[in-house]
């Protein structure tokens, strides 16, 4: 992800060497001004050294706009491809990995907002130590060998210790991915929170208390390790100083005269080197960050199986068909299945309305999931219209509408459809009994908070509104009032069917299941019947036996 192609290099080194040596000609004047050197006690060295610190400025000023549009752009585009990532991720991986990462993720990203800032300091940093350590040579070469090897001590024990931080900053991300699922858990469970004390407390104390102090100790004993190497840099530097002053020149190495020109060279570059080592926590914690951003784009780098066409054309539906479909969940760390669904064998034909019946976990939502496409089977083969199709989802995504039991409105229209003067739109909330409760057409009055049952009926009409030909219902009627539900049994279905629609619809409510042209029964993951109804009694005494 942080890889700089040569263009950027390019651009790096145009600013950074021009301006740094802009950055040494100020310290070269100043200690030729200080030693009284006389070439440089000229009226016009005061106009130089203005144009000097104004010329550096501007070019700062140039660069940093041009940094600036390069991390924001890395940021924002990450940003986009992140999201991108997830909408392609399979259902099963985002069920496993969890919501949290994608939080995380973010947050790692932000840290690149930094980045400017950084570059900026270490190349010039960078840059004007080296020039400054080559003009001390010039001035004697033993005795910059000797502050170069007293640079190098510092710097070593620093980098050691940064070494081993890197381990311990990934260690604290590991506490604010934990961390979010705690306000995942407030947020969505919040009610059942507020209703036990117990809960709350375990949840603060055993849980989040523990998390964040764990996190602190943490996060301070990081800080109080990078403020640690900063003041040793810092102090290392006058030590620095203090050979200058009273070792070198005692041994004859350095003569009273160069003293000066080194303390104001090694005090010059104190700002530099304080700066490079400042900034390597910054680095630290892009390394980390930019690691764990490959990891979560490795996590969901898959192979985009959702089928992307925008094609509005009518899809012509027969049939459609499984094959001996399979499918496993498999818990994390374990090589068994924890459930198995299948071989399953299943038809539906156009105008169809079967409802798919079955204990809790008996595999009647699995079943669903594979329908859709959600899930990917791991045997079996789809037909539909007689044809196998090896992209599965390319018959969902072209053919079926879909209500799940945890259905979500969503806050705008992604739809290719608009409510406003929408005739069809109009109808459907009136026979959804909803006309009164949406006050228009207008999309706010649509994506406002409903009632659960509600909410499910506003689901049912923009399904509907796609226009698509099979429907799939997860417990829709399971949150509707008695007297809904049975219109919705007795006369919704017949009317939708009568339109066209094959309705497949996941309903545990037996008194309506004679409604249904067929009934299609699940246990342990695999289909137990799949009855024709006839009357309401026989299909009782066939279902249950
Ligand atoms: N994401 C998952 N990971 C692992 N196991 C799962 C997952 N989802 C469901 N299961 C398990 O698979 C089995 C079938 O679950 P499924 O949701 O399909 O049942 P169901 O028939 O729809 O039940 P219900 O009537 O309660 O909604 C259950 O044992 C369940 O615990």
């Amino acid at each position: 992800m942080l890889k700089l192609k040569p263009k950027e290099i390019v651009y790096l080194l145009l600013y950074a060497i021009p301006n740094t040596v802009l950055s040494f000609g100020i310290v070269y004047i100043i200690n030729n001004i200080l030693a009284g050197n006389e070439r440089f006690l000229k009226n016009y060295m005061g106009i130089v050294f203005v144009s000097i610190i104004v010329y550096s400025y501007l070019l700062n000023v140039i660069f940093q706009k041009k940094l600036n549009k390069f991390s924001f752009k890395l940021l924002y585009d990450n940003e986009k491809h992140i999201f991108s990532q997830i909408l392609k991720a399979p259902l099963q991986r985002l069920e496993k990995l969890g919501s949290q990462r994608f939080f995380t993720a973010v947050e790692d990203l932000r840290t690149f907002s930094f980045l400017p800032y950084t570059v900026t300091h270490t190349v010039n940093s960078l840059l004007m130590l080296v020039l400054c350590l080559v003009y001390m040579f010039t001035l004697s070469t033993l005795s910059a060998l000797i502050v170069i090897a007293l640079i190098v001590l510092v710097a070593g024990c620093y980098f050691m210790v940064m070494k081993s931080m890197s381990k311990q900053v990934a260690q604290l991300r590991g506490y604010n991915e934990n961390y979010y699922k705690f306000v995942d858990d407030v947020m969505k469970g919040f009610k059942e929170l507020k209703l036990s004390f117990f809960r709350r407390e375990s949840l603060m104390n055993n849980f989040l208390i523990p998390n964040r102090n764990q996190s602190m100790d943490l996060d301070f004993k990081i800080n109080y390790i990078f403020l640690s190497i900063n003041l040793i840099s810092q102090y290392g530097l006058y030590f620095v100083v203090a050979v200058i002053l009273f070792i070198l020149p005692e041994m004859g190495l350095l003569s009273r005269a160069d003293v000066i020109s080194y303390v104001v060279i090694i005090l010059f570059i104190s700002g530099p080197i304080n700066n490079i080592i400042n900034l390597q926590q910054m680095y630290t914690r892009f390394m980390v960050a930019n690691a764990r951003i490959k990891k979560f784009i490795n996590d969901f780098e898959i192979v985009d199986d959702t089928y992307n066409s925008n094609s509005k054309e009518k899809q012509d539906f027969q049939s459609l068909s499984f094959k001996d479909i399979t499918f496993s969940y498999h818990n994390e760390n374990e090589e068994s299945a924890s459930f198995t669904s299948g071989p399953i064998n299943f038809d539906i034909q156009q105008g169809e309305t079967i409802f798919i019946v079955g204990g809790n976990g008996s595999g009647k939502s699995t079943f669903i999931n594979l329908l859709t496409g959600l899930y990917k089977p791991t045997g079996g083969s789809m037909l539909m219209n007689g044809e196998e199709k090896a992209d599965v989802t390319e018959i969902t995504q072209s053919l079926i509408s879909a209500v799940f039991t945890d259905n979500h409105l969503f806050s705008h229209n992604y739809d290719d459809y608009q409510l406003e003067n929408n005739e069809e739109y109009a109808a459907l909330l009136k026979t959804m009994q909803l006309n009164g409760v949406v006050e228009n057409d207008k999309e706010e009055s649509a994506r406002r908070r409903f009632s659960k049952g509600q909410s499910k009926r506003m689901s049912l009409i923009f399904a509907l509104l796609e226009k698509k030909p099979v429907l799939v219902l997860d417990e829709w009627a399971a949150d509707q009032d008695p007297h809904f539900r049975k219109y919705f049994y007795e006369q919704l279905i017949p009317k939708l069917k009568e339109e066209g629609k094959t309705i497949i619809a996941v309903t545990h409510d037996d008194a309506y299941f004679h409604l249904a042209d067929r009934i299609v029964k699940f246990d342990y993951g695999k289909i137990v019947r799949d009855l024709k109804t006839t009357t309401k009694e026989e299909l009782t005494e066939n279902l249950w036996v």
